[in-house]
């Protein structure tokens, strides 16, 4: 089934205030539409991205994303007096590109979401569903109020979430809930799965992510790490991993599965190269190592797929105001031969940090038989990470 994502950024940012739309402010020295894109830029499932833009932002819109060439990227369509509006021309405009699928509508002042939740929502979404959106528990308490401000309820807590974009519909039933609310004169709807259950149709939700922050207000800028001046300064940091083999059939390596006749011993799937890829990341930041922040005596990590710890890497690096220039991965190791999947690892790296494939390098090499890695013993791989930081955070 066909994916499309479909960007709304035609909104004014009238609380965040400053100089024009907050999607086109600068965080880490990107505009923040541009890190909202380029996770989705990084998802190979994703066939077509739509961005709806306001009248007068084209030359804004140029700036921030005239750099991208990605043939899945349209033409910006032009959005409308609210976001519901936005959505719909959105839609309508994927409609008329014969597009049929699955749509993920994703808030351009939303620059933090991973290619984690990217892909969550994709498969929440999956063969059969209508509709599926991101939730977090609220942590505080959630009173609704009458006009006067005075408590009116207070609603139990334990069914409440609060819910994030991107959230993932049949484009079908989409555009047919946008079209019959626009026919009935219905404009209230702060998101589409609110439009959804109006329509009358299920809404599944799958986790949400704290750090997929939507940019609302001034403050929230100051909390994403925006940086006053700009001032971005390139850090390096390495990273090494090892893994012993053992009986098994098959090993991961970047995030791709390699049948092989050895498995690894490892506490998660035991991938070297996406832990040194981590190591790298967290190196350049100065936050620990891989196993600060996931402890191998911590039994949820147990048989984890290592993507994740990779994704989170990234995210920190996006929380601080930064960017990832490159990463630069070697893996040492007899066997198996690297060469054959060589580009299904990049490709991997890419979705799991977030970045464009050509961002990725992946070289392989042998032991020549000396050492642990030229007995066979196990395998290893050696990291480099180059990101860019703000320089006084
Ligand atoms: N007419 C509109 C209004 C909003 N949006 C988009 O919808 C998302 C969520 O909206 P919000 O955070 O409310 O953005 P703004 O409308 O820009 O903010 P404000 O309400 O403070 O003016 C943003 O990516 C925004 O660009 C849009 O495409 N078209
Ligand atoms: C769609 C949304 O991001 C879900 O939380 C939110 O409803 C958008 O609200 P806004 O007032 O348009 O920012």
């Amino acid at each position: 089934m066909p994916v499309a994502a479909l960007i709304v950024a035609a909104g004014r940012g009238l609380r965040a205030g400053g100089d024009g739309p907050k999607q086109y402010r600068l965080i880490g020295g990107r505009p923040v539409l541009d890190h909202a894109l380029a996770p989705f830029l990084a998802q190979p499932a994703i066939s077509l991205i739509a961005v709806v833009i306001g009248a007068g932002d084209e030359t804004r819109y140029d700036g921030a994303v005239g750099h991208i060439a990605d043939a899945r990227l349209s033409s910006p369509t032009p959005g409308g007096e609210t976001r519901q509006d936005s959505v719909r021309l959105g839609l309508e405009a994927l409609a008329e590109a014969g597009f049929d699928g699955s749509v993920l509508v994703h808030d351009a002042a939303r620059p933090f979401v991973s290619a984690a939740l990217i892909g969550a929502a994709i498969e929440a979404i999956g063969a059969n569903g209508i509709a599926a959106i991101p939730a977090l528990p609220v942590t505080d308490t959630i009173k609704r109020i009458d006009v006067a401000g005075q408590i009116a309820e207070t609603p139990p807590r334990d069914r409440l979430v609060s819910v994030q974009t991107p959230q993932a519909f049949r484009f079908e039933a989409l555009l047919a809930a946008h079209r019959a609310a626009f026919s009935a004169g219905l404009d209230g709807f702060t998101d589409d799965a609110a439009l959804m259950e109006w329509a009358g149709h299920p809404v599944a939700t799958f986790p949400g992510e704290p750090a997929n922050l939507k940019l609302t207000h001034p403050e929230d800028f100051i909390r994403a790490g925006a940086p006053a001046a700009g001032n971005l300064v390139v850090r390096v940091g390495t990273g090494y991993d090892v893994h012993a083999f053992t009986d098994g059939d098959h090993v991961w390596l970047g995030g791709v599965r390699i049948a092989h006749d050895r498995g690894v011993l490892a506490h998660s799937d035991g991938d070297v190269a996406l832990h040194a890829l981590t190591d790298a990341l967290l190196g350049a930041l100065a936050e620990g190592d891989i196993g600060t922040h996931f402890p191998p005596s911590d039994p949820q990590w147990k048989g984890a797929a290592s993507h994740r710890f990779l994704s989170f890497a990234a995210q920190r690096v996006r929380q601080r105001g930064g960017r990832i220039d490159f990463l630069d991965l070697t893996i040492v190791c007899e066997a198996p031969k690297v060469g054959p999947h060589r580009e299904a690892i990049r490709q991997a790296i890419a979705v799991a940090a977030g970045i464009r494939v050509d961002q990725v390098a992946i070289k392989a090499t042998t032991s020549e038989k000396m050492g642990f890695t030229g007995r066979r013993e196990g395998l290893a791989a050696l990291a480099t990470a180059t990101i860019r930081l703000p320089e006084q955070e």
